[in-house]
């Protein structure tokens, strides 16, 4: 069975009383690890960036930089939040930090082609998990093989950045490609679209890591609610995910223990078709195909029988075994 690492975006925009409540929602719907954003937003944009008047009805501030800054923990809150996750046992990680010491750091999209970021990223040492929204496969090879060779312990996730992303934008496709493209690292998704059946496909593909935004409430005012995910979609998604990556069972098509019964009752052998003389060489028109008892040779051979004798005289309409078949 393949590991998966269910990653949860909290929404920074909800008051921060709700974090404990989110939480421990997280581990009840059986997520692994619960994730933030943080950013010292002066070396996220530059000036005029931050200056930029910001008209979204998500705004939380006339410009950018006001937006970012309402919305952003303090180093306080989010050793909060990290003392609370290791409390219910959940863990806990963020994009664009290591300070507190998480167990892998998440590169989000918008640093993927950031390479001097990425450099030192890869050089803690620490797992990452780099996400691809935004970029172009011919960044993502240059992402390869830059972190490879400093730290081999990473994945990167299929990720487009729009929100909630049209289903026509997802491309799960990247998927099968950045497996064959990188064959030695786990691909995982980062999705932004609304309900979950597309992240199941995505496990469904072999995604080995899967993140998703979590908000209490669809509703609420922020760029990222819409396409995030309320509790009991949560849920709905862990048992999903759980679920697929039980049925993806083996690549061998084999006859089951299981199909036993039904193969008894409805499985198909050969069977005469008239009455056939001991002695006598076989032709097509002497057989036919039946559900039998007792179950008979496997109709899948009926052309090799042609031309063969029978050891013993056969009523019509018995099953033909190997038994009766001369060698
Ligand atoms: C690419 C990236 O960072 N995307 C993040 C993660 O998916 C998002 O949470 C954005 O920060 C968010 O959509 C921005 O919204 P606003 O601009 O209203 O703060
Ligand atoms: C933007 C982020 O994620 P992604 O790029 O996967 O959407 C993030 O982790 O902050």
């Amino acid at each position: 069975m393949c590991l998966l690492v269910l990653l949860i975006h909290y929404q920074y925009e909800i008051p921060f009383s709700y974090f404990s409540l989110l939480s421990s929602c997280l581990k009840d719907c059986g997520a692994d690890c619960a994730k933030f954003q943080k950013s010292v937003l002066e070396c996220k944009f530059n000036k005029k960036a931050l200056e930029r008047p910001y008209n979204s009805p998500h705004a939380w501030g006339k410009t950018y930089g006001d937006h970012k800054r309402h919305l952003e923990f303090n180093h306080d809150q989010y050793k909060e939040l990290q003392k609370y996750a290791e409390e219910i046992g959940i863990y806990f990680t963020a994009s664009g930090m290591d300070e507190l010491g998480v167990p892998f750091i998440k590169v989000a999209s918008l640093d993927t082609n950031n390479f001097p970021y990425l450099k030192t990223t890869a050089e803690k040492g620490r797992p990452m998990v780099i996400s691809s929204g935004m970029q172009s496969m011919e960044t993502m090879h240059r992402v390869y093989n830059l972190v490879k060779p400093i730290n081999p312990n990473f994945c990167i996730l299929q990720c487009s950045s729009a929100y909630p992303l049209s289903v026509e934008d997802v491309h799960l496709r990247v998927i099968r490609e950045y497996q064959s493209a990188f064959p030695d690292i786990p691909i995982g998704y980062s999705g932004h679209e609304t309900g979950i059946a597309i992240t199941v496909a995505a496990v469904a593909m072999g995604a080995k890591v899967v993140e998703r935004h979590v908000t209490l409430d669809k509703t609420w005012k922020g760029n990222d609610h819409q396409a995030s995910l309320e509790p009991n979609e949560l849920a709905e998604l862990v048992r999903s995910i759980r679920l697929v990556e039980k049925a993806m069972g083996s690549p061998i098509k084999r006859l089951l223990p299981c199909e036993m019964i039904c193969r008894s009752k409805l499985g198909k052998s050969v069977v005469a078709k008239t009455k056939i003389p001991a002695g006598t060489a076989l032709t097509l028109s002497m057989l036919c195909v039946k559900a039998a008892e007792p179950y008979g040779l496997p109709p899948e051979d009926i052309f090799e029988l042609e031309g063969k004798t029978v050891k013993r005289d056969i009523e019509e309409d018995e099953s033909i075994t190997e038994e009766e078949i001369e060698k």
